[in-house]
């Protein structure tokens, strides 16, 4: 065993305990007995310091020209490439999913890095005519202020530079808090962005339980955004209290993400998709397929063909290149999937493969649970409406095609979408009438790239798009301005004008 990692609060510039001293510690899904690291159980006293230290650092941060921002956040590109595998190796272990896929979560914050420094490049407004003479009017981009970060666990690299890079280069300063369950990785990203050299304060790290510092920062009077990726539930507690302060929030919530698969697709393809989509990252992704909608005339093959490829699923610790599915982050979420298997049965669904907690050999050591096929699900069960975040995946029949649409919008949530067809018209129509932020055609509901927007429609989000250049309207405000230059005539122009 490694000896576990001390993880301290990063505030302006300094790397600290928690005030009150308490701390807790991480462990690793896989092999529940080793601690991968302690990090403080901060409390308001730290989160106080920590927007002190954001807002003075803002005045200064928001002067620097944005080219120069840009710089910082490209030299943490630079240092992500440099530590990527130490980084990945470090996910396996705190978070769990497979080797292959944690080296992706690093590459995306790196991609991220790259995308967003060339940002500080543009960073466009507008010009457009004056019906007015002698005025110029024009639109800039201004900073919003200090943003508050609130990460969770499934992305501990990814999701938290989706946030912070345009963040920065934006003229933003942040606190970043993150998932209890990921404290070590986001140690060693803060850590990053310091040796880039970012100035004491522009970006701070504040650990702790999400009920106390996360709560804290969304409460703050002086914080003046909340970006949020998690559960709706929290998503949705987070969005009322920055209603009733009118505090600017973007929230990125849960997702039932369903795959279409027509009479006329390519079920191969199809079945990569599906497996892929619903087993990645062990379900653990907003994006993750967790319904597939067959058309009735390939229904029994297909998912024959799945059961045959998902009984061959490798499951084990992230950091065995063998493993195809990893750990469960943690008991709660362990039983929480359990939980939905005996809501299932009871419903009436039919278990077609796993259905249970995994301990053979060395599976007893963590927390895994079977990749599972739920068959005769029908739209309006539990298990077809609510996130259920594991390996889990329902099948329901169909008739067709409009069918097949309906019961993929019939749901809460908006996020991610996709069908198999071969058919060109079908393709067009399901992209017009799906209701989601995100639909592949022929491809799986994950793998999302940083340069296109990312989100979702209905309860999945509240109207906000991360990535792309779409997440600029997440990091600042519009300025319109007007430059009259028409000096002493100004006076004579404005009388005149009917
Ligand atoms: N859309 C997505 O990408 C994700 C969705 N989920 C969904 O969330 C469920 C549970 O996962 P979990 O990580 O516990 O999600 P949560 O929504 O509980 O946590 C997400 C983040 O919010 C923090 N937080 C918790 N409570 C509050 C609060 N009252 N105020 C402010 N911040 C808070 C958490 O801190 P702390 O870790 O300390 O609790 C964490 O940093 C999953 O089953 C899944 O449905 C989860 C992860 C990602
Ligand atoms: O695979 C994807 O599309 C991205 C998933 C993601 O960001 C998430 O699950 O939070």
């Amino acid at each position: 065993m490694v000896t576990p990692l001390t993880c301290r609060n990063y505030i302006n510039g300094q790397w600290l305990t928690a005030v009150a001293g308490a701390t807790l510690e991480s462990r690793n899904p896989a092999n529940k007995r080793e601690v991968i690291a302690t990090f403080p159980r901060s409390t308001g006293t730290d989160v106080e310091a920590a927007v002190v230290a954001a807002r003075q650092a803002y005045q200064i941060w928001r002067l620097v020209p944005a080219p120069a921002r840009a710089e910082y956040v490209f030299k943490v590109g630079e240092l992500l490439s440099k530590y990527k595998e130490e980084l990945a190796q470090l996910i396996c272990r705190e978070m769990g999913k497979p080797i292959a896929e944690a080296r992706g979560d690093v590459q995306e914050g790196i991609d991220c890095a790259f995308y967003s420094a060339a940002e500080g490049r543009r960073l466009f407004g507008q010009t457009t005519p004056s019906e007015m003479p002698n005025k110029f009017a024009m639109t800039v981009r201004m900073p919003i202020g200090v943003c508050a970060l609130i990460t969770p666990w499934n992305f501990p690299i990814a999701i938290p530079c989706w946030k912070a890079m345009p963040a920065l280069v934006c003229g933003n300063t942040v606190i970043f808090k993150p998932a209890e369950d990921t404290p070590a990785c986001a140690t060693k990203l803060v850590e990053i962005f310091a040796e880039a050299g970012l100035p004491p304060g522009v970006m701070n790290l504040v650990h702790g339980v999400g009920e106390e510092v996360g709560k804290a920062l969304v409460a703050h009077p002086h914080v003046d955004l909340v970006s949020f990726t998690g559960s709706s539930e929290t998503g949705a507690e987070v969005g009322s209290i920055c209603g009733q302060t009118h505090k600017r929030v973007c929230l990125e919530m849960g997702g039932k993400n369903a795959q279409i698969v027509m009479e006329d697709a390519d079920l191969e393809l199809a079945l990569d998709g599906a497996v892929w989509g619903a087993f990645g990252t062990a379900g653990q992704r907003c994006t993750a397929t967790s319904r597939l909608i067959l058309h009735q005339d390939i229904k029994e093959k297909f998912t024959a063909m799945l059961k045959e490829r998902t009984s061959k699923l490798r499951l084990g610790a992230g950091s065995d290149p063998n493993t195809q599915v990893g750990p469960i982050i943690n008991e709660r979420q362990l039983q929480r999937i359990s939980q939905y298997l005996d809501i299932a049965r009871a419903e009436g669904a039919k278990v077609l493969i796993g259905g249970k907690i995994a301990t053979e050999g060395e599976l007893e050591n963590g927390y895994f649970f079977q990749p599972t096929i739920l068959d005769e699900v029908t739209p309006q069960m539990r298990v077809a409406q609510e996130e259920i975040f594991g390996p889990v995946v329902a099948l329901i029949k169909v008739n067709s095609f409009e069918e097949a649409i309906s019961i993929l919008n019939n749901t809460k949530y908006g996020l991610s979408s996709s069908i198999y067809t071969r058919d060109i018209n079908r393709a067009f129509t399901a992209m017009r009438d799906i209701e989601a932020g995100i639909t592949y055609i022929n491809g799986p509901t994950i793998g999302a790239e940083v340069h296109l927007p990312f989100g979702g429609v209905k309860q999945t989000g509240n109207g906000h798009r991360e990535a792309g250049t779409t997440t600029l309207d997440i990091f600042t405000e519009w300025k319109t301005v007007y430059v009259d230059f028409s000096g002493s005539l100004q006076r004579a122009q404005i009388d005149n004008r009917e």
